[in-house]
């Protein structure tokens, strides 16, 4: 350890470099409580002053263990790698608004579980850190300089939590230094910064988009820390899909392998509610809100006219919850597509056969199409070389124009019936929108969350709620895997019950599924909407 540092030299700078391995451990020891401390991989946090590493930082998991099956997934915290971190009390027992709320402060020790519904046997499961304002905070107010960037894709609500982030630091702790990174990971090192204040952020609410602009494709993680450094900056607010938050996860490492007191937290983002763990994305209600105009419209017109079929087209490429919400909602829908349940066109049990019964039911019908659904089929009939966006995702066919075409030239060649098919493709217009007043609220709470988890010393998470509950989230379980619609849950089935819809399933493969998959997702549990 490098003696010339001191701890007042850790509290000011971020440049605080040296630690002791030892000081892997100093977290098992500072939430040690009742729990047995078990860390699986206990790879030393870093080696020397170089900051040079050795072993798989990346694979370390700080895992605690306690009676019945209790386990928390921890995430990490600045004392785990930078030793003495002085603690300071939290300026919110002094704020007028906080100060009389009774038990403010959460107890350091309360978690929040994975799974709510359980046996009288269940083990106690997976835990995770609940969120909210500490008795203690490991960064004085004046000392702050945070830093704010969005990347990926655009989701309603960013610039509401821009905003919240900006005005929580100032309101609740006093912080006045914030960095807004322009345009996504790389603007730290290749574009302007603009300081945030609440007056440049009041009213930003109102808008969609993000203000601070974003972008897809790689970035150097080095000079993102570099820049780090450079600018004093200790809080790094990070708001963004799965990509953006495996980008957060390496920031945090070389971070951490440089041992800067920098705090690195990411908020989740994605409008296609695919991030796990999390009882939902924000964005997402607004989202599929405003695909209720898309199938109004769609509905209409298909209604007015003899034969007439709707088709809309939504977002969702790997996971169709916006799809299954929309078609939920408006009742109108009497068919929804999404990627994870395959379908036919041809045959019986098929879509065309499903349509032509529909047309002679109802004299008009409305199709919902998840834009990853059916990619398989729409490749088999269109070969065209697999392209991706600058963050390597997939790009996708426009699988809502090729199925209006299939459909037409279904009932040209088979001349059953004469159709009036509307294609509508709203599918930027339900994200380029400010966000709706539930979402609003709800990226309140994840910056404040974000906020007391960064000024509490935590870094290296996600924050979001689970069961209703916010709670501090490793980054690993958040990248790890995608949330999808299970088919094989209830609510797959209200929506089939409520379409009419063929499941395009055979029942033997349906029963196999379900004894291999579980949700995981409190939207598919049961607890929002059972
Ligand atoms: N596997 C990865 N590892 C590290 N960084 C990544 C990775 N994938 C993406 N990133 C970084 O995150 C940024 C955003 O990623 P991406 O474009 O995939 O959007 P996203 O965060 O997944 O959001 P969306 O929900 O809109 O897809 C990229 O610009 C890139 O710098
Ligand atoms: O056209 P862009 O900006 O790359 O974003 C489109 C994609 O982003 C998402 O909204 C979220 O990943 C997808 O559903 C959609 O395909
Ligand atoms: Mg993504």
């Amino acid at each position: 350890m490098d003696s010339s540092v001191s701890s007042s030299a850790s509290l000011f700078s971020p440049k605080f470099r040296c630690f002791d391995p030892s000081y892997a451990f100093t977290a098992a020891a500072h939430h040690k409580r009742s729990f047995v401390n078990s860390y699986p991989t206990p790879t030393p946090l870093a080696r020397n002053c170089n900051g040079s590493m050795t072993g798989s930082e990346n694979s370390e998991r700080k895992i605690v263990t306690g009676e019945a099956g209790y386990v928390l997934e921890d995430v990490p915290h600045l004392s785990d790698y930078i030793p003495d971190l002085p603690t300071y009390p939290n300026p919110l027992q002094d704020n007028p608004s906080y100060s009389v709320v009774k038990q403010y402060f959460v107890n350091f020790d309360d978690t929040v579980a994975q799974k709510i519904v359980v046996h009288k046997d269940s083990p106690r499961g997976i835990h995770f850190r609940r969120a909210g304002p500490r008795q203690k905070v490991y960064f004085e107010s004046d000392d702050v300089h945070a830093c704010i960037v969005t990347c990926g894709g655009l989701c309603p609500g960013l610039n509401t939590v821009i905003r919240e982030i900006v005005c929580g630091l100032y309101h609740m702790y006093g912080v006045h230094r914030i960095l807004g990174i322009e345009g996504g990971y790389r603007g730290f090192y290749a574009r302007n910064t603009i300081p945030l204040t609440p007056k440049v952020v009041n009213g930003i609410h109102k808008r969609g988009g993000t203000i601070l602009g974003t972008s897809r494709g790689g970035h150097d993680t080095s000079k993102i820390v570099d820049s780090i450094e450079d600018r004093g900056i200790n809080q790094v607010y990070i708001i963004g899909g799965d990509g953006t938050q495996r980008g957060a996860s390496v920031i945090f490492e070389e971070i951490r392998k440089r041992g800067l007191k920098v705090a690195v937290v990411g908020i989740p983002k994605t409008i296609d509610n695919d991030i796990p763990v999390i009882d939902k994305s924000f964005g997402f209600d607004t989202a599929f809100e405003e695909a209720q105009r898309a199938i109004n419209a769609a509905h209409v017109e298909a209604e007015s006219i003899e034969n007439g079929i709707g088709v809309v087209k939504l977002m969702g490429r790997d996971s169709g919850f916006i799809a299954m919400y929309a078609t939920l909602a408006s009742r109108d829908v009497d068919c929804c597509l999404i990627p994870e349940s395959p379908f036919y066109l041809e045959g019986p049990g098929g879509l065309f056969e499903y349509i032509e019964k529909r047309l002679k039911e109802h004299g008009h019908m409305v199709i919902v199409i998840a834009e990853g659904a059916g990619q398989d089929i729409l490749s088999e009939s269109i070969r065209t070389m697999d392209q991706q966006d600058a963050s390597g995702n997939k790009l996708l066919q426009d699988v809502g124009l090729w199925i209006s075409r299939k459909i037409k030239d279904h009932f040209a060649k088979t001349k059953k019936m004469t159709i009036n098919l509307k294609y509508i493709d709203p599918t930027y217009m339900i994200r380029a929108i400010r966000s709706n007043a539930s979402d609003n609220v709800y990226c309140t709470l994840l910056a404040h969350s974000a906020i007391h988890g960064a000024m509490a010393g935590y870094t290296g998470f996600t924050v979001g709620p689970v069961n209703g509950r916010h709670a501090y989230i490793p980054f690993y379980r958040i990248t790890e895997r995608q949330n999808k619609v299970v088919i094989t849950d209830r609510m797959w089935a209200r929506l089939l019950s409520s379409t009419n819809q063929p499941s395009f399933l055979d029942p033997k493969k349906i029963t196999s599924c379900q004894e291999t998959e579980e949700p995981e997702t409190q939207l598919l549990d049961g607890k929002i909407h059972a």
